[in-house]
């Protein structure tokens, strides 16, 4: 159910949302800013204290039951598995291990393993979860359910227990390259995969535990708070971010094929993690001349790449597409096809770029954010880099990495225009024409 949207999620320090200072600059040779990741991983002592540290397995806990917990927590999910670990054994042998319970590591925390590495068994599953107790369901998608554990060193882990139908051949082979793609990729903004198991007819993945729900539950008010415009701007660059990095830094480039509002997580500072990689697959190997992967059509109606749906043609552009719709979503709020509306707003990236193009963007803000001077550039803005991405032919589209370089150009416009908007209303307080300072 939704509940009314009052506060503002502002990216102040106050309230708790991420600061300005947090945020890393984009540097596009910089493969991911992923601070720790990426630059890490080339420093050969980090590697090889990562891949000593990466055979210390850590034993599943249950979480303190916390009631009320499932609905509380964000939607979408990753998965993704360098080593598919293949346990068929009862498991005591591996729980008693020599690799397991070493915390005096100062790399114990799973949170600093080499992703997917972490060992575990049904047993511990079982543990964490309670035999699967509903208390600790969190979600429930196609592949299965998904549930909270936590590590014995207190990480919180999402767990997701694949459906039985998985071990179907082919949704086997989806669920199978799912995790092979999340065993190649590792970044601030996207879910952190942590290991994976077959044990019987169970297919396991853990992985980083997202606490803050979904965009679009955020969207919805479904957490009470209106995320404010500077929010939804990082947020765009976080996943631009993410998705820069899966089509230009990976060992060969990865199409999410699955970029939406339900798909990325929030952490509790409002930082976006993308999440499901379901649909995820290779793009073509540009070395060898292609430029596209035929494949079928597979996607979420709404996101949909309409040059990918009439030809099967699959690039990276087809992300750059969805992300399109994704920042008309963040602008107005609402759903890429909202059925229930007149028809001439049914689609809202259509019914978005119509209003911009008429000269009257502000009609599309969503109705719960302010009208601001800042807020109606950044809009336009937005709206501007929004068109670009929603091109009818993918070579007309921006790169995944233009888009980020974009948005933090208007994050900075943004951020300057807020601070005169800001002096302005101190001033004509000053002058008793404003009654109320909207600052919390
Ligand atoms: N890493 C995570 N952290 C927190 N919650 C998660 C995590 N992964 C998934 N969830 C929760 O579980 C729900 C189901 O996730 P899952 O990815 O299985 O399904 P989906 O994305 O909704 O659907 P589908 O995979 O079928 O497209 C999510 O909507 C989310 O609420």
């Amino acid at each position: 159910m939704k509940s009314p949207c009052s506060p503002y999620v502002r990216r102040t320090p106050a309230s708790g949302v991420r600061s300005t200072s947090e945020r890393i600059p984009y540097s596009p040779t910089s493969s991911s800013y992923s601070g720790s990741s990426a630059v890490k991983k080339r420093d050969p002592l980090f590697a090889v204290a990562k891949s000593v540290a990466g055979v210390f397995g850590a034993c599943l806990m249950p979480p303190e039951p916390e009631p009320n917990d499932s609905k509380a927590f964000g939607s979408s999910e990753e998965l993704k598995a360098p080593s598919v670990v293949s346990n068929t054994s009862g498991s005591s042998e591996r729980r008693q291990g020599s690799n397991r319970g070493i915390y005096s590591s100062p790399f114990n925390s799973v949170r600093e393993r080499e992703p997917g590495s972490v060992n575990f068994t049904m047993e511990e599953i079982y543990t964490a979860t309670r035999n699967f107790s509903p208390t600790f369901k969190i979600g429930q998608g196609d592949f299965g359910t998904v549930y909270k554990g936590r590590l014995q060193d207190g990480t919180a882990v999402a767990i997701k227990r694949a459906k039985k139908s998985v071990n179907d051949k082919h949704l086997g082979e989806e669920f199978q390259s799912e995790i092979r793609t999340l065993a190649q990729v590792e970044h601030l903004h996207l879910v952190k995969f942590y290991g994976y198991l077959e044990h019987e007819d169970e297919r396991i993945v853990l992985m980083e535990y997202v606490p803050n729900g979904t965009l679009r539950e955020h969207l919805d008010c479904m957490h009470g708070n209106v995320i404010d415009l500077a929010v939804r701007v990082d947020i765009a660059i976080d996943v631009a971010h993410a998705v820069t990095y899966l089509h230009m830094y990976t060992d060969h480039p990865i199409i999410h094929r699955d970029i939406k509002s339900s798909n990325i997580l929030l952490t509790e500072n409002f930082r976006a993690k993308v999440a499901d990689f379901g649909f995820a697959r290779l793009a073509a190997d540009r070395d060898s001349g292609a430029t596209h992967v035929s494949t079928q059509v597979k996607g979420t109606a709404g996101y949909l790449d309409p040059e990918y749906m009439r030809t099967y043609q699959l690039t990276e552009k087809s992300d750059v597409y969805s992300f399109g719709v994704l920042l008309v979503e963040l602008m107005t709020g609402r759903r890429p096809v909202e059925p229930e509306r007149e028809i001439k707003e049914r689609l809202t990236a259509k019914w978005a770029i119509k209003k911009f193009a008429e000269g009257n963007a502000i009609v599309i803000l969503d109705p719960k954010l302010e009208r601001t001077a800042a807020n109606n550039l950044a809009l336009e803005k937005i709206l501007e880099l929004a068109l670009q991405c929603l091109a009818p032919g993918r070579q007309s589209r921006p790169s995944m990495r233009k888009c980020a370089e974009v948005l933090w150009s208007i994050r900075k416009d943004y951020k300057e225009q807020s601070t005169s908007d800001f002096c302005y209303l101190i001033s004509s307080k000053s002058q008793g024409s404003f009654s109320v300072i909207t600052e919390e």
